[in-house]
């Protein structure tokens, strides 16, 4: 994998002006995206997310996962402390692209869940690599992070590149009726670490 670095724009958004800096891995073709807002001191553990692709919740409006919830969730923490980064990585579907999701998606409406429904399709439950985020977090000054994440692969992929997690964030937002089952599996099989109690119920009943 090689990750090169190729512009930074303004991106305003509904929470702040934000930079956009445009990375492309140049062997898989894949394009990547990290948000920063405010400047990074190096020796300061930053505000931070790692946030795979899903077009179906951050584009969609979705309410089969969290992802949507989540993003919104960091970019409004980050604009209420005034700094902090979004690492946005092209891995939609864990890895597995849009179309064998929407596959899984079929298979779940059939009473798979999450997890089985890739492997249902041959792939494994989660296929992400995270070699992308150091190039990436070097080019944006950033050291050591306060991730927020429930998934402690994400933790363990910025220790193994050689980034400090000096704090773990959690990142509870977004249950509703028809993502429950997906957050159970996502707490019992992925390992995510979870707890009901501080699940919010947002304008998701669904009625
Ligand atoms: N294969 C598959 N992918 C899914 C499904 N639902 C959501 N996804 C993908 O799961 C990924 C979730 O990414 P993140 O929110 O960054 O990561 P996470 O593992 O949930 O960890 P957090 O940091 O706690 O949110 C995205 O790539 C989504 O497209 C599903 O049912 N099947």
């Amino acid at each position: 994998m090689s990750i090169k670095y190729i512009a930074t724009s303004k991106l305003p958004t509904p929470w702040g002006v934000f930079e956009m800096h445009g990375f492309e891995d140049t062997t898989s073709g894949k394009e990547h995206v990290a948000l920063t807002l405010g400047q990074f001191d190096s020796q300061q553990a930053v505000l931070g997310r790692i946030h795979s692709e899903c077009l179906t919740g951050d584009a969609l409006f979705s309410l089969r996962c969290d992802c949507g919830f989540q993003l919104q969730t960091a970019m409004q923490t980050i604009a209420e402390e005034g700094q902090g980064f979004i690492l946005y990585l092209r891995q939609e579907g864990r890895g597995i692209g849009l179309l064998n999701k929407i596959r899984a998606y079929q298979l779940q409406d059939g009473g798979a869940n999450t997890v089985e429904a890739n492997e249902m399709l041959g792939f494994e439950a989660d296929m992400r690599k995270y070699d992308m985020i150091l190039p990436m977090l070097n080019k944006i000054g950033v050291e050591h992070v306060r991730l927020m994440t429930n998934n402690p692969r994400k933790v363990a992929a910025m220790q193994n590149v050689g980034i400090e997690v000096v704090e773990r964030v959690p990142l509870q937002v977004g249950k509703n009726r028809y993502n429950e089952q997906y957050l159970k599996t996502k707490s019992t099989q992925l390992g995510h670490m979870m707890s009901e109690v501080h699940f919010t119920d947002e304008n998701t009943s669904g009625e």
